[in-house]
């Protein structure tokens, strides 16, 4: 296992590229600590495979460097880097029974049988399928065909680093969570580092202890799954993560406090003043509740979602919705809302602006 260092890496599909937008990948630098569990969350196209290609070796960066511990591997091919990946499809071999298909990665690199055949029956133990080691893997279902696939990939102990694109993509939606939960615990006892491609927020925050969150070919934020809920460091960090999303609002500041027309909002903490820009208010619906006297708002839509409502209203022209578990109001009708002042933030020009906010900041990006 290794630990995982990007410096200034940026990839271009362009034989000659020249502005940012010609890059699939802008300058990306991060680490990743040996025995982590790591997630890339984004929205399609937002360069998640490209960055574990570069990691795995299928592809060389056009710039920057990328080390496993204290070695340069920006060079070497997937073989020399000492990498396993599992696909959105399952990798097996359909004429092997599952045995054999789990022995495989082992026996192609010389392993004593006797340790061969602990390590099988280790990971067939922990994935489930010890009941199926004998059965031909071409009869068996979708999602143990890809446990399979998992399996293989888990299976050796000396590898760098495991890598996970999309792996539950070809699974059933009922059977997703137990395969999601699988994998967290399969963490927690190998402790491999680890790093999981999704563009789905569930997926990444059950299974990662920290989510690097990608769009347009940059990193917007990393941080724990409760970070990346509760203080998205950009809007769009916000707006992906949550259902619904954070609600981002226009408003003006005025000597340092942050007015919605004529009404001052109270903050989590001072602003920092020291940004210009486009200023908005986020928080998110878990945070916003109907009241007696607060700000005024008008029903536009009610979702039953089962355990709560989400109301979605208007302040002026500007949607605002709130989860809502009480008795619920009349569309069309004038209600009063109030937003938590520990959960309510400042963002300039989509960042978070508050006087300790984080500076990690891209500073090309710009939603
Ligand atoms: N082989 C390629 N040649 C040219 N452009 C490519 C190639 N592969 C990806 N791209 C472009 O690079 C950008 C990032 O793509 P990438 O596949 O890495 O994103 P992604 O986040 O993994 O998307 P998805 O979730 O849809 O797989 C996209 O604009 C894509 O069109």
């Amino acid at each position: 296992m290794a630990k995982i260092t990007l410096s200034k890496v940026r990839h271009s599909y362009m034989p000659n590229p020249s502005r940012p937008e010609d890059y699939a990948l802008q300058s990306i630098d991060l680490e990743w600590d040996d025995g982590g569990a790591y997630a890339l969350l984004g929205p399609s196209g937002c360069g998640k495979t490209t960055l574990l290609n570069l990691i795995s070796g299928l592809r060389t960066p056009s710039e920057g460097k990328i080390l496993f511990d204290d070695q340069d591997v920006t060079n070497l091919s997937p073989d020399q880097r000492n990498i396993a990946q599992v696909f959105q499809f399952p990798v097996i071999y359909d004429t092997m029974n599952v045995y054999d298909n789990l022995a495989f990665p082992l026996r192609n690199r010389g392993v004593e049988k006797s340790v061969i055949d602990q390590r099988v029956r280790e990971v067939a133990e922990m994935l489930e399928v010890s009941d199926m080691l004998k059965r031909k893997a071409a009869g068996l279902s979708p999602d143990n065909k890809q446990k399979l696939s998992m399996g293989r990939g888990l299976v050796r102990d000396d590898v760098n680093v495991v890598m996970f694109d999309e792996p539950l993509t070809v699974i059933d939606p009922h059977l997703k969570w137990k395969l999601r939960s699988k994998l967290k615990e399969l963490h927690q006892s190998i402790r491999h580092t680890m790093i999981y491609v999704t563009h789905d927020q569930t997926e990444a925050l059950t299974f990662a202890d920290q989510v690097v969150v990608m769009d347009r070919g940059q990193v917007v934020q990393i941080g724990t799954p409760v970070e990346l809920f509760e203080r998205p460091a950009h809007t769009f960090v916000g707006h992906f993560i949550g259902s619904p999303g954070m609600n981002v609002l226009p408003c003006d500041v005025k000597e340092g406090v942050a007015m919605l027309g004529d009404t001052a909002i109270e903050l989590d903490g001072p602003i920092d003043r020291s940004r210009q820009g486009k200023t908005e208010i986020g928080v998110r619906p878990e945070f916003v509740s109907l009241v007696d006297e607060g700000i005024e708002a008008t029903v536009r839509r009610i979702s039953d979602v089962g355990r709560h409502h989400v109301i979605e209203a208007m302040i002026g022209s500007h949607p605002v919705a709130a989860i809502h578990k009480g008795d619920i109001p009349d569309l069309g009708e004038s209600i009063k809302l109030s937003f938590k002042a520990s959960q309510t933030r400042l963002y300039v020009d989509g960042w978070l602006a508050m006087q300790d906010s984080p500076v990690n900041r891209g500073e090309t990006y710009e939603n």
